[in-house]
């Protein structure tokens, strides 16, 4: 679906050159969810960036393999969702953006506000919603767009501990319903093992792919499990510390 070869990006600021990601060439595979786990401030939303095209890679490519036209959807740590807008209106905006007709808008928008579980806030603000209430609006309309590919960068790190496992399962259920592929990025190892079919662990900065682990855990994964505590405490030794 997606290859990245031997990515590199580096900043000039300050006089001095600023390598962020080095050398990283990744696989993704069609509908697969993938996690990219690293250190705090190691190049992981750079990374996500030069996948959604909004960065240029100093070297390196980015290719399609399956098709020219790959659509891309967003989801931020924090949300844009605009405040003057109401949920409904949130949701609908790639579509409106793309030109579709009200009708067709609406019923699409109306079956992700249910899909995410917002069902009977369609006229709710983002003020009247919690942090999570506005996460599953970025998620909507993300998805509402229908993009071949997902792209979460640390979604959930604002949210409460509660919150962002309940989300976490969300995102997963909805991930099962409209199958795509999506690739999620998270500091925390809890998260990319409970989530991932592949976690790429990335180095510290600058970012360097250092292991592919493929959990062999059942879904729903349990993180009280003795596989899923094993295997953590396997990434967790072979993590770099944040600087
Ligand atoms: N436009 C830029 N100019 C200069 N340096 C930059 C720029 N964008 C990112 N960086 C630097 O690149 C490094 C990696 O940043 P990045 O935001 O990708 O880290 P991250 O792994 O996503 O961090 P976190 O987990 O805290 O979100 C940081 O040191 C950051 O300051």
């Amino acid at each position: 679906m997606l290859r990245l070869e031997n990515i590199a990006k580096s900043f000039y600021a300050r006089h001095e050159v600023f390598d962020a990601v080095s050398d990283v060439s990744i696989d993704v595979y069609e509908n697969e969810f993938l996690t990219i786990l690293g250190p705090g401030q190691c190049g992981k939303s750079v990374l996500l960036n030069i996948i959604a095209g909004l960065e240029k890679p100093t070297k390196g490519t980015v290719d399609f393999p399956a098709s020219s036209d790959t659509t891309m959807g967003f989801v931020f740590q924090k949300t844009a969702v605009f405040p003057w807008k109401t949920v409904m209106e949130n949701v609908e905006l790639g579509l409106q953006i793309k030109g579709a007709n009200k009708k067709e808008r609406r019923e699409k928008a109306q079956y992700l506000i249910e899909l995410v579980g917002l069902k009977g806030f369609e006229n709710a603000y983002p003020y009247q919603l919690s942090g999570g209430m506005k996460q599953r609006v970025g998620i909507a309309r993300a998805y509402c767009v229908n993009p071949d590919i997902l792209l979460m960068d640390e979604p959930f790190g604002a949210l409460d501990a509660q919150t962002r496992y309940q989300m976490e399962e969300e995102v997963l259920r909805i991930w099962q319903a409209e199958k795509r592929t999506v690739i999620f990025v998270t500091n925390n190892i809890e998260e990319a093992l409970f989530l991932g079919d592949r976690i790429v662990l990335l180095s510290a900065c600058p970012a360097k792919v250092k292991e592919i682990y493929i959990p062999r855990l059942e879904r729903p994964r349990n993180n009280i499990d003795p596989d899923f505590l094993a295997l953590r405490e396997e990434i967790e030794a072979n993590t770099d510390l944040a600087l």
